[in-house]
């Protein structure tokens, strides 16, 4: 299992202390963490677990994908963002605790938060104001600005009036329990051999504390193991902050925590390197240790295209790399905000019908993964490919504990549910051809195999209301103009495949051979919450460029306009003197 790895990797894996691994772009952190958690898995003894904390879903996919390949049995694993951590492992088994959530609550995903935010905003003529929803751990509001303080509890007034939380929400509850009943704290202790931490530099305060509570509630028991580097701190607007080792030291009660390094770069061509190394923070020599270290690739930065014919631009360069070979994942198309890459999705979708693209905003299923109906969902709409058949089960395992944490138990006390479970929806067919139909039909077909009777299940049915309302809504939504038909829900569960279009905090974490990044203008990036706007936009600038292997295509396009003005390239990245190839 050590294979493969060098002598610097090999020591941070095998690490029997807590352990803060720090290092550049491409460096093999990732790497490490998996083989950690593989590590670890093998030497678990007793009803012991490991967790790996991954900073977006797709990283915690990633995580089990690798293990799969590596044939490592990882039931005893639980890998997943904090947010998904806190639901599963504090607020969902301790909520009899707290009298504002007993009766259940749904999570609101980030398009139910923006739209009540949006509607809220223009009632209050708040519009373009900067306002963090965040929580501090005394519950008061991390918005400095008092003048917002009335909005943000008009805000939560209507989650309450909707039986919904927000994710600053569930970290606060998630916080307030386990700072109160340190029983909690003791109980997560005692389970977990160790807790890894994947980009440990965007990690909030209320995280921080949250595993500080888990890991000093009984010393030498739970190990602590984060990796990241502070160049790559991009969430300083939403609340991240890169501690130093010994700001991380205090939080976690002065315990003992070694620092170890990586070198070398495994991902990117030495001149992708040196062009990224122009937003480098603290100016440390990295060196491509790839077989195609040397080549040339292509890095160009183009100012001049209009927005207007933008996504035929980045279309052209597309279908340019697939004619020359690149396989379609091996592309990226990102940009700063989410609201620029939902229409670029479409549009290029639209432009190139044959190509497979991996785009958000281009399912209109609800986004909350934590939504109990959108797990059944995934494995009604993904077929069982034998190439599907770990991904499925592994589905299958993570419905069969939902249930559970919901009160639900599927087949008594019988061993092998997972199987049993898929079994059960590979019996279920339907004719209905509109999408949400066919999911109803399937549904309610399952609820009736598996005896479960949802309207003596408040929570249950909170969610199949928030699952059905909210992917209607959307549906309904002509700005999307999404299509409703079966084929093409299912088209969207193909997992991984495709052009990924996202945002850079989306992809973090990720390499591509080609990225093709736009909206790179002044007033996106930076973003204008930063404290420090000069190292924010580097830090951002790095991390986009540092995903590329090979090729780099920098885009800021002309005809945007702010406040009247027309928008220009971000300045940092205006003020590179580069040999662009173009
Ligand atoms: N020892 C190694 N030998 C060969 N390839 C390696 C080695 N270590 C890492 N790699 C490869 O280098 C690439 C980058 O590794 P990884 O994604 O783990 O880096 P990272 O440090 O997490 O990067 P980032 O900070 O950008 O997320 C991956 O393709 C990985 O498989």
């Amino acid at each position: 299992m050590l294979e493969g790895l060098t002598d610097q990797q090999r020591a941070a894996v095998v690490a029997d202390h807590h352990v803060l691994l720090t290092a550049c772009p491409g460096s093999g952190k990732t790497r490490v963490l998996t083989h950690k958690v593989a590590y670890e898995l093998q030497r678990l003894t007793g009803k012991k677990m490991v967790v790996a904390l991954t900073f977006t879903n797709r990283a915690s996919d990633e995580i089990k994908r690798r293990l799969d390949r590596m044939d490592i049995d990882a039931t005893k694993l639980w890998t997943g963002t904090i947010h998904a951590f806190c639901l599963e492992w504090i607020l969902t088994p301790y909520l009899g605790y707290l009298p504002e959530l007993k009766n259940g609550f749904v999570i609101a995903d980030e398009y139910k938060t923006e739209e009540l935010l949006s509607t809220l905003r223009a009632a209050y003529d708040f519009t373009w104001d900067n306002i963090t929803t965040r929580l501090k751990p005394d519950g008061s509001f991390a918005e400095q600005v008092s003048k917002y303080h009335h909005f943000l509890r008009e805000y939560h007034a209507t989650l309450k009036e909707q039986g919904l939380i927000d994710f600053d929400q569930l970290l606060y509850y998630a916080y307030k329990l386990i700072a109160s009943y340190p029983k909690i704290a003791r109980t997560l202790n005692n389970f977990f051999q160790v807790i890894c931490v994947d980009e440990y530099q965007d990690t909030q305060e209320l995280q921080y504390e949250i595993l500080a509570k888990i890991i000093t509630a009984k010393l030498d028991n739970t190990t602590l193991f984060m990796v990241g580097d502070q160049d790559q701190a991009i969430y300083g607007s939403l609340g991240g902050v890169a501690r130093s080792l010994s700001d991380i030291k205090a939080s976690f009660g002065n315990i003992d925590i070694n620092e170890m390094k990586l070198s070398g770069n495994y991902r990117s061509t030495q001149r992708v390197i040196d062009y990224y190394r122009h937003y480098q923070t603290a100016a440390i020599d990295i060196r491509s240790m790839c077989a195609y270290a040397g080549q040339q690739g292509q890095i160009t930065f183009n100012e001049t295209v209009d927005k207007d014919s933008l996504a035929e631009h980045i279309a052209e360069i597309i279908s340019e790399r697939i004619t020359a070979g690149i396989a379609e994942k091996e592309i990226c198309v990102l940009a700063p905000q989410w609201w620029l890459v939902i229409p670029m999705g479409r549009k290029l979708k639209q432009l190139l019908p044959d190509v497979n693209f991996d785009a958000i905003g281009l399912s209109p299923l609800i986004k909350s993964k934590e939504n109990i109906w959108f797990k059944v969902a995934r494995l009604f709409l993904v077929d069982p490919a034998p190439n599907m058949y770990f991904v499925r089960t592994r589905w299958a395992n993570e419905l069969v504990d939902s249930l559970q944490t919901m009160g639900i138990d599927i087949f008594d006390s019988e061993q092998r549910k997972a199987k049993k479970l898929l079994r059960v929806f590979n019996l279920i067919k339907s004719d209905h051809t509109v999408g949400l139909k066919y999911l109803e039909d399937c549904f309610i077909q399952l609820l009736a195999i598996l005896e479960i009777d949802i309207e003596s299940n408040a929570n249950l049915k909170q969610h199949w209301t928030y699952f059905f309302v909210g992917t209607q809504r959307r549906l309904d939504d002509p700005q999307y103009n999404y299509a409703t038909d079966i084929q093409s829900f299912r088209r969207l569960f193909r997992h991984n495949q495709g052009v990924v279009v996202n945002t850079c905090h989306g992809i973090k974490g990720e390499e591509f051979h080609t990225v093709i990044a736009f909206g790179l203008l002044q007033g996106y990036i930076p973003n204008r919450n930063e404290a420090d706007q000069v190292s924010a936009a580097k830090k951002l600038l790095y991390v986009i460029c540092s995903r590329a292997k090979k090729e780099l295509h920098l885009i800021a396009e002309s005809g945007r306009m702010r406040s009247r003005n027309p928008m220009f390239a971000t300045l940092q990245l205006a003020s590179v003197r580069f040999d662009y190839d173009n």
